[in-house]
């Protein structure tokens, strides 16, 4: 072999070998070709997966537990938004007082507040005839806000019985009814929005929580299940996870709140009714399946969206992309709520034995 032909045929060999090196970075280009297509492509059906838009001028909105805290304060957002409001709650002198204040957000002179005195989650037949009054009044519903509920802390064994079943009728049952009572009619008009008013406790699981969080957890359920019956009938279901909220029933469930619970929920801060009810009114009315406050909320619901339905390409794309970040902040999390159990056990232990030896 000539020298000629030696460096002719090594730097054949050298060209072939090289196309073999830069194979790795050719797949790579035509991998993130085909994500970017992929996502281009996403973009472009997604107008068939997200809601017809809805209206809220002139809508006929019924809000269980509107007389009071974070339902009263959706009452009046959706009043300012030109809606007319059937309030539902059990106590008639606070659905008067509320109804003054949500007259105050008129925007114009047609609009009207109504009131309807109901416990929400001891019977059916009673639900379905207080419903069936408000449409013949204000006209078919067109969105329904299911934000009746009540909530206790305390251990486990420290919980009575009976609050457990009582929990998941008010909260649980107390959803079913009246959306039971107002589906039918949206399902003939192929039109409607549903809010289940959740919690963070209906995301995770906390200390002093054992009868609340499973009534919260419950409503994901019915929702995901409902969404899916519901979707070719253009009526979208949102699910709203509230943190701590300033109302009076927050007051209320603070007097038997353990430390350890007290401790946790500080973690994240106290929102206000209003700012909360702003975000979860316009989910509902977007048709968004989740409504979370704040980068807490967020990552929670991020976390936490299992199956559930999603209404735009751009949420998809954050919960793929931020998935497995989150898991590793909420690792921190979980430890320090840990800790935070362990050391009041220990104060508590702390505290019986200095107790015996006076
Ligand atoms: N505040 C918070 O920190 C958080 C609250 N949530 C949830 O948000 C919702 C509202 O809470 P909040 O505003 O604090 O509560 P409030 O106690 O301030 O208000 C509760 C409302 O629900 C009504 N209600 C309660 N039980 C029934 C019933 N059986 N039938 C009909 N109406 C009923 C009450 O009226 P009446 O008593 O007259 O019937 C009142 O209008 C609840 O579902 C709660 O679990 C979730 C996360 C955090
Ligand atoms: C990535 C992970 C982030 C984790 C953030 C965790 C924050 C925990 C705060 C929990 C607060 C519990 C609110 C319950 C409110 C409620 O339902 C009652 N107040 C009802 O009255």
């Amino acid at each position: 072999m000539s020298s000629e032909e030696l460096s002719s045929s090594i730097t054949d060999w050298f060209f072939f070998n090289s196309w073999w090196l830069l194979l790795p970075f050719v797949m790579l280009l035509v991998i993130a070709a085909f994500i970017v297509a992929f996502v281009l492509l996403l973009y472009m059906i997604s107008p068939l997966i997200s809601p017809k838009p809805f209206k809220l001028n002139g809508a006929h909105v019924v809000v269980t537990g509107g007389s009071s805290g974070i339902g009263k304060s959706i009452a009046m957002e959706c009043y300012r938004q030109g809606a007319f409001i059937t309030l539902v709650a059990r106590d008639e002198t606070k659905l008067v007082l509320a109804k003054k204040e949500v007259e105050k957000c008129a925007i114009n002179d047609k609009q009207v507040v109504l009131c309807i005195s109901v416990d929400v989650s001891s019977d059916y037949g009673q639900v379905e005839s207080v419903i069936k009054q408000a449409q013949e009044k204000l006209g078919p519903v067109d969105m329904l806000v299911n934000c009746a509920g009540t909530s206790i802390a305390g251990k486990f064994e420290e919980v009575d019985m009976d609050r457990f079943k009582k929990m998941m009728e008010v909260n649980f049952l107390g959803s079913v009814y009246p959306t039971r009572a107002v589906i039918t009619t949206m399902k003939e008009r192929r039109m409607g929005r549903i809010m289940f008013v959740s919690s963070q406790a209906g995301q995770i699981g906390l200390f002093g929580y054992t009868a609340y969080s499973p009534s919260k957890f419950a409503l994901r359920g019915l929702a995901e299940s409902l969404q899916m019956e519901m979707k070719p009938y253009n009526i979208y279901v949102t699910v709203a996870y509230p943190p701590d909220t300033d109302t009076p029933g927050f007051v209320e469930e603070n007097k038997t709140k353990p430390l350890e619970t007290r401790l946790i929920s500080e973690t994240a801060a106290v929102c206000q009714p209003d700012q909360v009810a702003k975000i979860f009114v316009k989910d509902t009315v977007q048709g968004n399946f989740n409504s979370s406050v704040g980068p807490d909320g967020y990552m929670l619901s991020a976390l936490t969206c299992g199956m559930s339905p999603v209404t735009s390409i751009t949420e998809g794309l954050q919960q793929i992309v931020t998935m497995g970040l989150f898991r590793t902040i909420a690792l921190f999390y979980l430890c320090s709520f840990d800790s935070i159990v362990r050391r009041c056990m220990i104060q508590r232990e702390r505290a019986k034995a200095a107790d015996k030896r006076e």
